[in-house]
C-alpha cells in the first residue's frame, strides 16, 4: 500500500518491513504498471538480489504476475555456453526486465555487452546484503552503468540498519523511507524460543528428542558452515528422517532439484547454510531450528522469517551453548520486541559490545563436530588407541631386541 503510489510517482523508496510481509509485490506490481507493456527498447526494470534461489523466484513472481502481458522477463542464472558475445548482447537488449545476483549481472556487463542505460526501475532487494563489503563492489559497478538522470532506486529488505541507510542516501535522490512495524524486529507471528543445550552434543540430543515428540513438517535447519551442514546430514540421514541439505558446494542443478523437492513436500527436513536465510518463500514451514546460533541480530531476523509468513504462524527454535552466551541478548532483544515471552533473567543479561558483535560476524564461533560419540566416549576410545599403539610399540622394540641365542651367535 505504502510503496505502490511511491514508486508509481517516481519517488526512489528505502522500505523496511518484516519478512514475509510481501515486499516483493510490493515492487514488481507498481513497475509492471509503470513499465505498461513489453517495448523492445532494452532493459527497462534491473532486480537485484543476492542469491541464484532468490532470483528465480522474484523471477517466477514476475511471471506470474505479469500474466496477459507479454513482457519479456529474464533471469541472469548461468553463464550461456555461446561464445558469440554480439549474439548474446543483442538477445539481452531484447528483455525488458532483467534479474540477477550482483556477480552475474557485473560479468554480463563486462563480458558479454550488457546494458544497463535504459533502466528505469533498479531495485535492490535485501539492500542491507547488497551493501555489504562482499557486494558492494559489483554494486557500484551496476550504479555505473545505469544512466544517472533515468532510473528510479528502490531498497527493501527486512533489516536495514542506520549504517546502511547512511551509505544508500549518498546514491539515492531524496529517498522517502518506509519502515512497516518495528525496525529491525522479527513477524509478531513467529513463536520464538531459546534452548539451552550445555554443550555442542546436546544439539543432537535436542533434535532427536524432538523427532520422538513428533516433527511437524517442513523443518528448516540453520548451521554456520557448510562442513557442519555435512556432517548434521549425515546424522539425520541414519536416523532415517527425510532430509536433505542445501549450500553452495552443491550443484545448480542439485540445488535448484532441493528447492523444489522441500517446496514440494517431498522433502520434510532440509538443512541449510546462511544460503537460504534472505528472502526464500517456502510456503508453510511449520519450523525453524537455528541449530548453530546465527552470527548476527540481521542473521537471525532473516532465518526465522522463513516461517511465520504472509500471516501464517510459526515457531522458531534457536540451539545455544555456552560460547554462544555472550551474544544472546541480542537475540532477546529481538525476541523481546517481536513481542515474545522472555525470561527475566535474559532481559538483565549484558548486551554484547559493538566489537563482539563485529568479531562474531568475521568469525564463526569454533564448535566441535557433529557427530554421535559424545566427548567423553570420544575421550574413552581415543585413550584405547593410544594404549593399543603404545603396546604395538613395546612389542616391536622388544621384538627388534637381539635375544640371548643371536648375541652368542654374533660374538
Ligand atoms: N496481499 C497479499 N495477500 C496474501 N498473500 C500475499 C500478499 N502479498 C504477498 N503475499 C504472499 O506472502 C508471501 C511472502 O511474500 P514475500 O516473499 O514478498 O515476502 P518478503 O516481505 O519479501 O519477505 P522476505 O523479507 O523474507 O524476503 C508470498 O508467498 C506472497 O505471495
Amino acid at each position: 500500500m505504502q510503496s505502490i503510489p511511491i514508486m508509481l510517482h517516481h519517488r526512489e523508496i528505502m522500505g523496511c518491513a518484516p519478512t514475509g510481509s510481501g515486499k516483493t509485490l510490493a515492487y514488481v506490481l507498481p513497475i509492471l504498471h509503470d513499465l505498461k507493456g513489453p517495448a523492445k527498447e532494452g532493459i527497462r526494470a534491473a532486480i537485484i538480489c543476492p542469491t541464484r534461489e532468490l532470483a528465480t523466484q522474484i523471477f517466477r513472481e514476475m511471471k506470474k504476475l505479469s500474466k496477459g502481458k507479454p513482457f519479456k522477463i529474464c533471469v541472469l542464472t548461468k553463464l550461456s555456453n555461446s561464445s558469440d558475445n554480439e549474439q548474446i548482447s543483442a538477445s539481452f537488449a531484447s528483455f525488458d526486465i532483467l534479474i540477477s545476483t550482483p556477480l552475474r549481472l557485473v560479468h554480463a556487463i563486462q563480458h558479454q555487452g550488457l546494458k544497463l542505460d535504459k533502466v528505469k526501475h533498479l531495485v535492490l532487494d535485501e539492500a542491507d546484503k547488497l551493501l555489504e563489503l562482499g557486494f558492494l563492489e559489483q554494486i557500484d559497478e551496476v550504479l555505473a552503468s545505469c544512466k544517472d538522470e533515468g532510473v528510479y532506486k528502490s531498497l527493501f529488505s527486512a533489516t536495514i540498519p542506520s549504517g546502511v541507510e547512511a551509505l544508500a542516501k549518498t546514491f539515492m535522490k531524496d529517498p522517502i523511507r518506509v519502515v512497516i512495524g518495528q525496525k529491525n524486529a522479527a513477524t509478531e507471528t513467529i513463536t520464538q524460543k531459546l534452548l539451552y543445550v550445555g554443550q555442542e552434543e546436546g544439539k543432537l540430543i535436542a533434535i532427536r528428542q524432538l523427532v520422538q515428540q513428533g516433527l511437524k513438517p517442513p523443518v528448516l535447519i540453520f548451521v554456520q558452515s557448510i562442513e557442519r551442514a555435512k556432517e548434521l546430514f549425515h546424522e539425520l540421514v541414519y536416523d532415517g528422517i527425510n532430509v536433505d541439505v542445501i549450500h553452495s558446494d552443491r550443484t545448480k542443478l542439485q540445488r535448484d532439484t532441493i528447492v523444489q523437492n522441500f517446496r514440494s513436500g517431498k522433502i520434510w527436513v532440509l538443512i541449510a547454510t546462511e544460503l537460504m536465510a534472505r528472502g526464500i518463500d517456502f510456503k508453510g514451514v511449520n519450523l525453524v531450528i537455528n541449530y548453530d546460533f546465527p552470527q548476527s541480530v540481521a542473521s537471525y531476523i532473516h532465518r526465522i522469517g522463513r516461517t511465520g509468513r504472509a500471516g501464517r504462524g510459526g515457531e522458531a527454535v534457536t540451539y545455544f551453548t555456552k560460547e554462544d552466551a555472550p551474544y544472546l541478548k541480542s537475540v532477546v532483544n529481538v525476541m523481546r520486541d517481536s513481542g515474545c515471552d522472555v525470561p527475566e533473567w535474559m532481559l538483565t543479561m549484558k548486551n554484547p559490545s559493538k566489537n563482539v558483535k563485529k568479531n562474531l560476524k568475521r568469525k564463526p564461533v569454533d564448535r566441535d563436530a557433529i557427530k554421535t560419540v559424545s566427548k567423553f566416549d570420544e575421550k574413552k576410545a581415543k585413550k584405547k588407541r593410544e594404549m593399543v599403539e603404545a603396546s604395538k610399540k613395546r612389542k616391536q622394540r622388544n621384538e627388534s631386541k637381539p635375544k640371548a641365542s643371536d648375541e652368542a651367535t654374533d660374538t
